[in-house]
């Protein structure tokens, strides 16, 4: 593959400024996060037909309790999936709904270049610096054992921070439009990750998270 791609074992101690693509690969070499970072993976007319997309889907800000108080995620969401696949996010059901149309190439151009199997994808949208995503891990029991998790970025620039569950060691890297981070099995066990807020960022950014969840965990339809 042609891609600017690198095995992110390693990435900008937290704290960092971000950098150029080539100035970020090299100074990923260390922190042992099973990783891969390939920047601009996605064309501007690929990013463009996601994003016009994008605007159409039927976003929506959960409540969730924390503490005892409920709160709108601070940010907004939407599950596409193949049939009877539902998850559970942020402590809620999320009922699977039909793939969109760049959704779903997009899954299967994912599956073409890295055999990955999906069968569902979690879309995040941030409006802007103010929205994010806190601490955690993307192990669900309904996510299959052993699959790997693709993120995609579309939009604004975004800090992505992981931070390892043993050492409590943590590391910051920047995601760009276009670019796919794969987050390889068993990253999950071993890292929680989190898109905290940016105050200065003013533009949106939508991510796309492919999964791969057992079919009827939660009982047919
Ligand atoms: O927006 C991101 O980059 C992270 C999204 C994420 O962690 C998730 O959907 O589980
Ligand atoms: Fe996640």
């Amino acid at each position: 593959m042609k891609q600017n791609s690198l095995r992110l074992d390693g990435a900008d101690k937290l704290g960092g400024e971000s950098h150029d693509s080539q100035e970020q690969s090299a100074r990923v070499g260390s922190c042992g996060a099973p990783l891969t970072l390939i920047s601009r993976y996605l064309n501007v007319d690929q990013q463009q037909a996601l994003l016009k997309e994008a605007v159409k889907y039927p976003f929506e800000s959960p409540e969730i309790e924390v503490y005892g108080k409920r709160h709108k995620i601070p940010r907004s969401q939407a599950w596409f999936a193949d049939i009877n696949c539902d998850t559970f996010y942020s402590g809620l059901l999320v009922k699977a709904l039909p793939w969109p149309k760049y959704a779903d190439k997009l899954r299967a151009k994912l599956t073409r270049d890295f055999n990955l199997l999906s069968n569902g994808v979690l879309v995040n949208r941030y409006a802007d610096g103010t929205e994010s995503m806190g601490w955690h891990s993307d192990n669900e029991p309904e996510f299959a054992a052993g699959s790997d998790i693709a993120s995609i970025t579309l939009g604004a620039s975004r800090d992505f921070v992981i931070r390892n569950k043993l050492t409590h060691e943590k590391f910051s890297f920047t995601l760009k439009s276009g670019d796919l981070l794969l987050m390889h099995w068993p990253m999950q066990e071993g890292w929680e990750h989190a898109l905290p807020k940016r105050m200065k960022v003013t533009e949106a950014r939508i991510n796309y998270t492919f999964r791969q969840v057992t079919a009827n965990y939660f009982g047919s339809n």
